[in-house]
């Protein structure tokens, strides 16, 4: 049978997709898609997955692909970073034959992808990105998909979607935010570059970016006249959003939890998915967060999730009717429902030419990266999220007194304003103590002496056993073998 293209592979393949889950690294993993398909997905993509490791590492691709098959997780996009064209036809070739389609990451902002060279960075390699998709449409037994970000211009951006549907694209995924537009910067999408794009092209076009109710699908179709609607955030805070529903957290958890207990995966994706859908709830009930972060179960998580209920259920049964929600949300804390990010601090300019903002951006955004206490790396977003509190800035770290020896960080309370390792080694040379540090050398081996004085008399008085015990003793901790004694 002929590879279906364009709009009949939309129609027949997708089946007509309008609701749409996003790829997402360590968060579409098969339990998430599956419970977005019991609530209203039309498609799903796996997480982008590196096309040059999936060819070397047979591991990784049971682990993330071939071990994830699933009848009814269908239809399933595979999608893949690369930026060799030949590394790109090979990884796809070994993962066509368990999705319907395999699309490349032309949007991925984040400086991973800045230093692994792909995803946004590749944006201006246009001669590069037409070989991998020519060769892909060429080779592939599956359509070769994209999802792009858009560039400030939008004549630019029109002529960068014509250039990838000209090489073989049969769908487009156009994300309405720049390469800038990220962290802080993020901002809104432009439907109006999405709306360009769909206008420019004759393959299906779907739109990523804004969408975080079902009314926003809507209005997003209507001004857009995209086909469908692909949503990452807004879907993860709720999973029940392409129903139109924003339900109980605890109950969109608990079904969760059923589901990774059928298609497990690993427990960083299950907090990250609880982190997300619990957002506004873990503000108020700081200690489950705490919680949460330090189970080490499914049964775990579950226990804290009855909790999560029992309190919820309780400040419910309290609430005053006609009480507004705290903290300025739509909805009282425990339903699902969207976080929206503080916007970026120059606002779009108004009359649709957004370059000159995107390019104060542009170069903010790296700045922002690289050193402004601000930004905060994902990784650094994910320990925010476990403790509020915590402060990323290092001007505002304590500044720690250095060793006198190695220049690590002393001891505060040692006598020789040393750090512990080279306090020991100079508390042991010399016989020395440092209550600081708890090394006591000296007046262990001064006991020691005296014990070894007493042994002497006891043996003269026949009581030899108990002696020999203390002195073994004391040997082994002025040679620091006996654990947990010197410390
Ligand atoms: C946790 C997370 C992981 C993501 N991983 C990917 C990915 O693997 N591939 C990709 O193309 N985009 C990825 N994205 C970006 C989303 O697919 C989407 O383009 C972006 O979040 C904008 O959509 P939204 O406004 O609905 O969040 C990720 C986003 C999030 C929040």
């Amino acid at each position: 049978m002929p590879k279906l293209q364009g709009f009949d592979f939309w129609r027949t393949t997708l089946k007509g997709a309008r609701y749409v889950v996003a790829p997402m690294v360590d968060q579409s993993e098969l339990a998430w898609r599956m419970l977005s398909r019991r609530h209203g997905a039309h498609l799903c993509y796996t997480p982008m997955l590196h096309a040059q490791v999936f060819v070397r590492d047979s591991n990784y691709r049971k682990e993330n692909l071939y071990n994830d098959v699933c009848p009814e997780d269908r239809p399933l996009i595979a999608q893949f970073c690369a930026n060799d064209p030949e590394v790109f036809v090979q990884a796809a070739l070994l993962a066509q034959d368990y999705c319907d389609a395999i699309d490349l990451n032309i949007g991925c902002p984040q400086m991973i992808a800045k230093r692994g060279h792909y995803g946004a960075f590749l944006q201006d390699e246009w001669d590069l990105l037409h070989k991998m998709i020519t060769v892909g449409n060429e080779r592939l037994s599956v359509p070769i998909t994209c999802k792009i970000r858009v560039f400030s211009e939008i004549d630019k951006t029109v002529k960068y979607a014509k250039m990838l549907e000209k090489a073989g694209c049969q769908m487009l995924t156009v994300h309405g935010r720049t390469k800038e537009q990220k962290g802080p910067l993020t901002g809104v999408a432009s439907w109006e570059h999405i709306k360009a794009v769909r206008k420019a092209v004759s393959i299906p076009v779907l739109a990523n970016g804004n969408i975080q109710y079902l009314s926003d699908v809507d209005r997003c179709i209507q001004e857009t006249g995209v086909l469908g609607v692909m949503s990452a955030e807004g879907h993860l805070h709720n999973p029940a959003l392409f129903e139109g529903r924003n339900p109980p957290v605890w109950e969109m958890a608990e079904e969760y939890l059923e589901i990774v207990r059928l298609y497990p995966c690993s427990l960083s994706y299950i907090r990250a998915h609880l982190f997300k859908m619990w957002h506004h709830t873990l503000h108020v009930y700081q200690g489950l967060r705490d919680e949460l972060a330090k189970v080490k179960t499914i049964a775990g998580v579950e226990e804290v999730n009855r909790e999560l209920k029992k309190r919820c259920q309780e400040e419910m049964a309290n609430q005053v009717e006609g009480e507004k929600p705290k903290g300025g949300l739509p909805f009282p804390h425990w339903i699902c429902q969207p976080y929206v990010r503080p916007g970026p601090k120059k606002l779009p300019v108004e009359n649709g030419d957004r370059s000159t903002e995107a390019k104060t951006c542009s170069k903010r955004a790296l700045e922002d990266e690289e050193g402004n206490p601000e930004f905060l790396s994902k990784n650094k977003l994910k320990k925010k999220a476990r403790n509020p509190h915590k402060n990323f800035d290092l001007a505002q770290k304590p500044k720690y007194a250095k060793c006198e020896q190695c220049g690590n960080p002393k001891g505060n309370k040692c006598v020789f304003s040393l750090c512990r390792g080279c306090c020991k080694k100079k508390a042991f040379k010399e016989t020395a103590d440092c209550p600081g540090h708890g090394l006591l050398f000296k007046t262990k081996f001064e006991k020691s002496l005296k014990w070894k004085h007493a042994e002497n008399e006891g043996m003269m008085n026949g009581d030899k056993a108990g002696g020999h015990i203390q002195t073994d003793s004391i040997t082994a901790q002025l040679n620091g073998t006996e654990s947990g004694n010197v410390v």
